[in-house]
């Protein structure tokens, strides 16, 4: 048994996968060997589900099936939506709130059993499905709650991402805006065994069910190092725009006074993540067609100034979270649902690895170096 520490479990490998690859030095990402650029641009969000739980792409009519399955399952329980009322109310954090959901959706799937020996994988597709599909009805609702509206059902008729948008503001959104917001839960779906998705596994290990591995996943993706930062970009834009500062003043200033800036750096990529990139040119292609601009110039002027200042020679380049909030701004979508939309997708992928893992599961437990007292002496609590 080797004894060295690994903080963070920085480049350990903990099991095999055949769900999708980061290679970090060159920025590439695949899915099942799929570049995500060709998935980005070619595939429905759909369609990569499919891929990552079945195994291979769908021919016309397995998506067709696979779709009007997905679709069929969107609608919640109105306790649920109550619930979702109530946090709204409350002023709850978006993403906390759909973790209280999701948790609180297993009480309506005669399924929602911890997953025992008997067909696992199968069991925990269908709660996977089920997760997959109601997820969005949750989070729309909780955004018309909070804007003091009911919420819409949902449209079977329209594609995930067509359909999330509808709910979301009542009207069926244009096809610029379908496909790209499409693309960015395409993007988002799945990115090998960065924390949200080790938490899953983590979680699955112990043959709990898909539920609560997703609410776990949901938690882990808040923080402010992991999806958080996505929302935490925005607010720096926001930040800059009312101050009386340039974003490179902003941005040098910030870096004087020690602070981190927020989608730069990550544990995998030493350049630029290729999601950046291809959110980078969808939000060009967004601004110039708009005539809007701005966020698209205080991004481009940040990166080139902190490449200019040696941050990328460090490996600290932009990551996925950099170009995203800027890419659904263009869609009206509020700043602190952007990483609620992460986890949107990203349920997609926590739910592909436990099944994955769960098929030839070993309990994952690692251990702690024993860094406290050898022996100490019990004094009870009146001699203390
Ligand atoms: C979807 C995702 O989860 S993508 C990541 C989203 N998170 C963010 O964007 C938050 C900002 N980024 C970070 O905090 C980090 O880059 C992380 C947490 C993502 C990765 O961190 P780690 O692999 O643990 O690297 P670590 O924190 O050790 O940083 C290595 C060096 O880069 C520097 N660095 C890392 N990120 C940044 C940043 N955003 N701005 C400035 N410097 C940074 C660190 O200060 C450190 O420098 P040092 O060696 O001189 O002390
Ligand atoms: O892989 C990581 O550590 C973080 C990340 O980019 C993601 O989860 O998409």
């Amino acid at each position: 048994m080797s004894d060295e520490l690994k903080r963070g479990l920085e480049g350990v490998l903990v099991a095999e996968s055949e769900l999708s690859h980061v290679d970090g030095e060159v920025g590439k990402l695949v899915y099942r060997g799929y570049d995500i650029e060709d998935l980005a641009r070619g595939a429905s969000y759909e369609e990569v589900l499919y891929l990552l739980w079945h195994g291979s792409l769908p021919t016309r009519e397995e998506l067709d099936a696979f779709a009007a399955d997905l679709a069929a399952e969107r609608a919640v329980d109105d306790d649920v939506l109550d619930t979702v009322r109530t946090l709204a109310d409350a002023d709850e954090r978006p993403m906390a709130a759909l973790r209280t959901a999701t948790s609180m959706l297993s009480a309506y799937d005669d399924d929602a059993d911890a997953l025992g020996d008997d067909h696992p994988t199968e069991t925990a597709r269908r709660q996977g499905r089920r997760i997959t599909a109601k997820v969005p009805t949750v989070l729309a609702a909780f955004e018309r709650a909070r804007q003091g509206e009911p919420p819409v059902s949902p449209d079977p008729d329209l594609s995930y991402a067509g359909n999330f948008l509808y709910m979301l503001t009542g009207t069926e959104p244009d096809a610029v805006s379908e496909e790209t917001f499409d693309m960015a839960l395409t993007l988002h779906a799945d990115h090998g065994l960065n924390a949200s998705t080790f938490t899953a596994m983590v979680i699955g290990s112990t043959l709990a069910d898909v539920y609560s591995g997703v609410t776990g996943g949901i938690g882990a993706l808040s923080g402010s190092l992991h999806g958080g930062a996505n929302q935490d970009v925005m607010e720096v834009l926001h930040e800059i725009d009312d101050s009386s500062k340039d974003p490179i003043s902003w941005v040098r200033d910030a870096r004087e006074d020690g602070r981190r800036i927020p989608g730069f750096g990550h544990r995998v990529y030493k350049v630029k993540d290729p999601r950046a990139k291809i959110l980078q040119e969808k939000l060009r292609d967004l601004s110039e067609s708009s005539g809007d601009t701005k966020w698209l110039d205080y991004t481009t002027a940040i990166e080139e100034y902190l490449t200019d200042q040696g941050l990328l020679d460090k490996g600290i380049a932009p990551n996925v979270d950099f170009y995203s909030g800027s890419v659904y701004d263009t869609l009206g979508i509020p700043v602190d649902m952007y990483t609620p939309i992460f986890a949107m997708s990203r349920a997609g992928g926590w739910i592909a690895h436990m099944v994955e893992y769960q098929a030839d599961n070993r309990l994952i437990r690692p251990r702690a170096r024993y860094v406290g007292p050898e022996s100490a002496d019990f004094v009870p609590i009146d001699e203390r």
